[in-house]
Order: structure tokens, then C-alpha cells, then sequence
């Protein structure tokens, strides 16, 4: 069985967090997680709706703030600032891509870090290169359980991360890191990238170009892990590593969809309970 079935891993995770969840609640904390979407992009609809969807069942308390694509940035901050003041919410989440007229970078730093769950505040970015994470990006986060659950041997493995995100590459990168693979990081302007890629044990793709991975890049068993989410010409979601040809030469491989997406709002779902746990004492 070569297929890592992040939906199954998910499922099962959202039963765990369930009993969690109702253990704080009888302590008198109910995990609060509030999204923030702004504009009309069809695919954010989506992801925003699965994330509400897993919370609701997690038993959480969460909102969905939808506000038009013309939304002035100063109104969008003095929204985060209030989201940042009320206790209700131990997570906050503004949906990227945002327009353009507004400044992710300032939206990120504006959220207080402590409710950062997607770890994307240049604090929490930097706790996490630092080797001391409070936050970490739901994806990245999401396929460390999966190598884990699947029994994948991290240490001294060669790595490569294609794509240099601040939300999947880099923080991919760090975590892999920190249990002693040896890692590169490539991107579109690497030379040879087949070749680099075929000496890689573990091969995470983060490039945002759909089949993009062919067999000639993926070295006999290796673990292949698709962070891909593009439409084909007929709308059909696929992956950036094309699937039927590299899945008889990995030795484990994530499928697009049922992979690394469910497990990314698992990830964002754990975190936000983390964080509300940790106002228990305070
Ligand atoms: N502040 C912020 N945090 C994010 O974590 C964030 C974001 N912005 N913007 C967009 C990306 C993308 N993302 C996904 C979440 C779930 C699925 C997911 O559930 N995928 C399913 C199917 C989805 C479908 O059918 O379209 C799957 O792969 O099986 C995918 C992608 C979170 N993101
Ligand atoms: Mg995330």
C-alpha cells in the first residue's frame, strides 16, 4: 500500500479531538475559532466552509466573518484589533490570498500572536526557526503527522521542498530540519531540478503548477508529499506531481484531494485547542 490517506488520518483525529475538547468544555472553555474572509474567491469558499464544517463537529465555537471585496484595510485592522480584545476567540484566521489593495503583511503582523493559529505572524515564524514553535502553519504541521502515522524515517534522510512559501516551504523546511533530515529547498529558479530531486528519500511539492512532478524527478522510493491544488482544464482539483505516473515508483504518496488538505484543517483545529487549553490557567 503505497497511498497516505490524509482524510482517513483526519476522521480519525477529529474523534480524538472531539473527546478533548469535551474534557475543556467541562472545565468551562469552549475553543473559539473565528475566520475571516474577505472577497468572493471561489476556492477560498470552500476551503473556508470544510474549516467550519471541522470545527462545528470538533465542537467549537466558530464564526465565519464575511466581508466585501471592497473592504477598506483600515476597516479590515480595526476588525482584527477588536477579534484580538474578545476572549470568546482563541484562534483568529484571515483567509489569504486577501485583494490586492489590501497589505497581507500588515493584516499578519496586526493579529495577536498568542491567536495566531495558522502561524503565519513573523513571531510566531520566528519561534519556530529558533527552534522553539508555539505556532505552526496548519500544512507543514499536517505533514509531519502524516510522515509519523506512516512511519517514515526522518533522520539523516535527504529532503527536498520545492516551493519557498512563507506559509508551506520555509516553515517545511525548519520542521523537517529539526528532526535531522537533511534539507534543501528548491524553487522555480533552481537549475536541474529533476536531478536535484531524484536524490531526494523525502520529496514535499509546493510549487502551484498542476502535474508538474513527473516520474523522472522521483528516486525509487521515495516519499512523495503533494501540497498541490490546481484545476485542470475541466475544473477537476489536481496535485502539482502527477500522480499515476510517480505513485508505482514512491514508496508512499499523498493523493490531491484526501492528502495534505484535510490534514491541514485538522492541524488548524489541534492548534486552536492548544491555544484555548492554554488559557485555562490564566
Ligand atoms: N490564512 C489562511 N490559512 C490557510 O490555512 C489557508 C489560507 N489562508 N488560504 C488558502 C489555503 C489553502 N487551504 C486549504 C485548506 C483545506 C483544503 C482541503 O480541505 N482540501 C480538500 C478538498 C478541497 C476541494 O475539494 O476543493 C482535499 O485536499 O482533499 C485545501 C486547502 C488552507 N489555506
Ligand atoms: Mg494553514
Amino acid at each position: 500500500m503505497t497511498l497516505i490517506d490524509g482524510k482517513a488520518l483526519a476522521d480519525k483525529m477529529a474523534i480524538a479531538l472531539k473527546d478533548k475538547v469535551d474534557a475543556l468544555k467541562a472545565k468551562g472553555v469552549t475553543p473559539g475559532l473565528v475566520v475571516v474572509l474577505v472577497g468572493e474567491n471561489p476556492a477560498s469558499q470552500v476551503y473556508v466552509r470544510n474549516k467550519e464544517r471541522r470545527a462545528l463537529t470538533a465542537g467549537f465555537k466558530s464564526e465565519i466573518i464575511r466581508l466585501s471585496e471592497e473592504t477598506s484595510e483600515k476597516d479590515l485592522l480595526a476588525l482584527i484589533d477588536q477579534l484580538n480584545q474578545d476572549s470568546q476567540w482563541h484562534g483568529i484566521l484571515v483567509q489569504l490570498p486577501l485583494p490586492a489593495h489590501i497589505s497581507e503583511e500588515k493584516v499578519l503582523l496586526a493579529i495577536d500572536p498568542e491567536k495566531d493559529v495558522d502561524g503565519f505572524h513573523p513571531t510566531n515564524m520566528g519561534l519556530l526557526w529558533s527552534g522553539s514553535p508555539v505556532m505552526m502553519p496548519s500544512t507543514p504541521a499536517g505533514i509531519m503527522v502524516m510522515l509519523d502515522e506512516y512511519g517514515v524515517d526522518i533522520a539523516g534522510k535527504t529532503a527536498l521542498v520545492i516551493g519557498r512559501s512563507n506559509i508551506v516551504g520555509k516553515p517545511m523546511a525548519q520542521m523537517l530540519l529539526d528532526r535531522h533530515a537533511t534539507v534543501t529547498i528548491a524553487h522555480s529558479r533552481t537549475k536541474n531540478l529533476a536531478e536535484v530531486a531524484k536524490q531526494a528519500d523525502i520529496l514535499v511539492v509546493a510549487i502551484g503548477m498542476g502535474n508538474f512532478v513527473t516520474a523522472d524527478f522521483v528516486k525509487p522510493g521515495a516519499v512523495v508529499i503533494d501540497v498541490g491544488m490546481n484545476r485542470d482544464e475541466n475544473g477537476k482539483l489536481i496535485g502539482d506531481v502527477k500522480f499515476d505516473e510517480v505513485e508505482p515508483i514512491a514508496s508512499l504518496i499523498t493523493p490531491v484531494p484526501g492528502g495534505v488538505g484535510p490534514m491541514t484543517i485538522t492541524m488548524l483545529m489541534e492548534q486552536t485547542y492548544e491555544t484555548a487549553k492554554r488559557t485555562l490557567g490564566k
